[in-house]
């Protein structure tokens, strides 16, 4: 599998405030990672300087071999980074169909297919936006990032707020993005085990910094080193 993207040390922030410091990672095709750390780490500002929103001071970001440090936000996303925004930002006067189709682009993601993923949005096509639960919002978001037909899918917090039984629910068909259709995707979570479950890799970071990387499942086994970074035991956690 070739590289898809990669972080090499790179430090950026917002105006003078650096959050990122000389920050390393890599993603190959095909291949999901989570991102996991405390609050206020740096986690989403990954996804924000991923998607051009922050201030890089230095290092560069390779996305398919190519430097896109400098690449204006507009540009990146047709480049194929999916990004499903912490905010959902689902369109509240259009009906879930619409919110689909208004922002597909050609791919292998089509309708029938997103709905295959989600029954539920297949049941509330006529719906709006502004009807949906959350669950069904968060499908929607997922379900939009995916008409777009992205390379690299990216998830921010997709869990927050949202009842155990729908939780389950998405993490299934999360799992079933990276494992049985084989997009690439990074995974901001807050809780760690839902997160180490979903995906192949994982990175922690602390202040900006990294402090660990390695397989997802090598994680999940490790008590101690989970403890110790993410101040979580993995038999007490609740997910
Ligand atoms: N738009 C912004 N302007 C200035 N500072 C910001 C901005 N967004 C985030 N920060 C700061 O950057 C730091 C990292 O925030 P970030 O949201 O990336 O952390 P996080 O790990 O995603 O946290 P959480 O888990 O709480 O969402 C924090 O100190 C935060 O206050």
């Amino acid at each position: 599998m070739s590289e898809l993207l990669a972080f090499d040390a790179v430090t950026a922030g917002y105006g003078n405030a650096v959050v990122l410091d000389r920050l390393g990672f890599s993603i190959r095709e095909g291949e999901s990672l989570a991102i996991l750390g405390r609050n206020g780490v740096g986690k989403t500002t990954t996804i924000e300087t991923l998607m051009g929103n922050t201030r890089v001071s230095g290092g560069r970001i390779r996305w398919r071999g190519r430097n896109i440090t400098h690449v204006p936000a507009h540009h990146r996303a047709r480049a194929g980074l999916g990004w499903v925004p912490q905010e959902r930002e689902v369109f509240p006067s259009l009906t879930v169909e619409e919110n689909l189709t208004v922002v597909a682009r050609p791919g292998a993601w089509k309708l029938d297919r997103v709905y295959g993923l989600f029954p539920r949005l297949r049941e509330r096509r006529g719906n709006y936006g502004n009807q949906l639960s959350g669950g069904e919002q968060q499908m929607l978001a997922i379900g939009r990032a995916l008409m777009t037909n992205p390379q690299l899918l990216l998830l921010d917090e997709p869990m927050e707020g949202l009842a155990p039984i729908v939780v389950e629910e998405l993490a299934a068909a999360i799992r079933r993005l990276c494992e049985q259709e084989g997009l690439a995707s990074i995974v901001v979570e807050q809780h760690p085990v839902l997160a180490l479950e979903m995906t192949h890799q994982a990175i922690v970071l602390e202040r900006g910094t990294l402090v660990y990387a390695g397989p997802s499942q090598t994680l999940a086994a490790d008590a101690e080193t989970l403890d110790r970074l993410l101040g979580v035991g993995m038999r007490t956690e609740e997910a």
